[in-house]
């Protein structure tokens, strides 16, 4: 799939914990100095607008219904494409969002059982274009780690939230459903071995083909 439009859209996805954090903000400064003529959006999900971030705190801290949870991402979604990703992108930005509707796939219907039909059409509904086309990342940068070892990484640092409070049955069917999809669209999907270490991992990142 090639998006129609001048800019460039990466995603960076993975489990809780698979170090996502830890090279994005590297990564975005490498296509800065890489791309010095593009300009750079560098957002996250959910979230990204104002009215997302509200979201985000609804969603990461207050149970709910898992439909309600699908629809609530979907909706931070339609408002981040409509203010940030899709006017970056006519623009001919490079934009990095830490996550996207890979995460709703992987945590609403792997980790938490929503059909992937209703997936579907939320999905076609918030990104769905004129033509019929999906608007999708260029490249999804997939962080692959088991669940036990993303587990003990996130317990050295940081307070869970309601996410990350869930079991590692929960992380490891969130982790199928990433490669599974992975595997579905090997050209917009590059996995890291995210058990490697960080200089490995940097390195490797350091020589993805961009093709801008
Ligand atoms: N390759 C690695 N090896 C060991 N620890 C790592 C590695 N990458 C990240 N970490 C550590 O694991 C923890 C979680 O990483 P983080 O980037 O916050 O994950 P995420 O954003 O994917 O949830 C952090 O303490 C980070 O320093
Ligand atoms: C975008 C998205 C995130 N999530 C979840 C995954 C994460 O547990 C959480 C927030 O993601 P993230 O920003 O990666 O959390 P942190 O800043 O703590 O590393 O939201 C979904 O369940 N569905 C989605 O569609």
């Amino acid at each position: 799939m090639s998006n129609p439009y001048p800019g460039y859209f990466i995603s960076f996805e993975g489990i809780d914990g698979a170090g996502k954090s830890t090279h994005i903000e590297a990564f975005g400064e490498l296509m800065k100095t890489r791309y010095p003529d593009r300009e750079l959006v560098l957002t996250r999900e959910p979230g990204g607008t104002v009215l997302g971030e509200q979201l985000r705190e609804l969603l990461l801290h207050t149970p709910m219904h898992l439909e309600t949870e699908a629809m609530l991402m979907f909706a931070a979604r339609r408002e981040h494409i409509a203010q940030v990703i899709e006017p970056a992108l006519l623009a001919g930005k490079i934009v990095i969002s830490d996550r996207f509707t890979d995460a709703s796939f992987a945590y609403q219907g792997g980790g938490r059982g929503l059909s992937l039909d209703r997936l579907n059409h939320l999905e076609q509904w918030v990104q769905g274009r004129p033509d019929g086309s999906l608007l999708q990342p260029n490249l999804t940068i997939l962080f692959d780690l088991p669940g036990s070892i993303a587990e003990a990484r996130r317990s050295k640092v940081r307070a869970p939230d309601k996410f990350e409070q869930m079991d590692l049955n929960f992380f490891e069917k969130v982790r199928q459903e990433y490669l599974r999809r992975a595997k579905a669209d090997p050209q917009r999907f590059h996995l890291v071995d995210a058990t490697q270490t960080q200089d490995v991992i940097w390195h490797g990142l350091q020589s993805l083909e961009i093709p801008l």
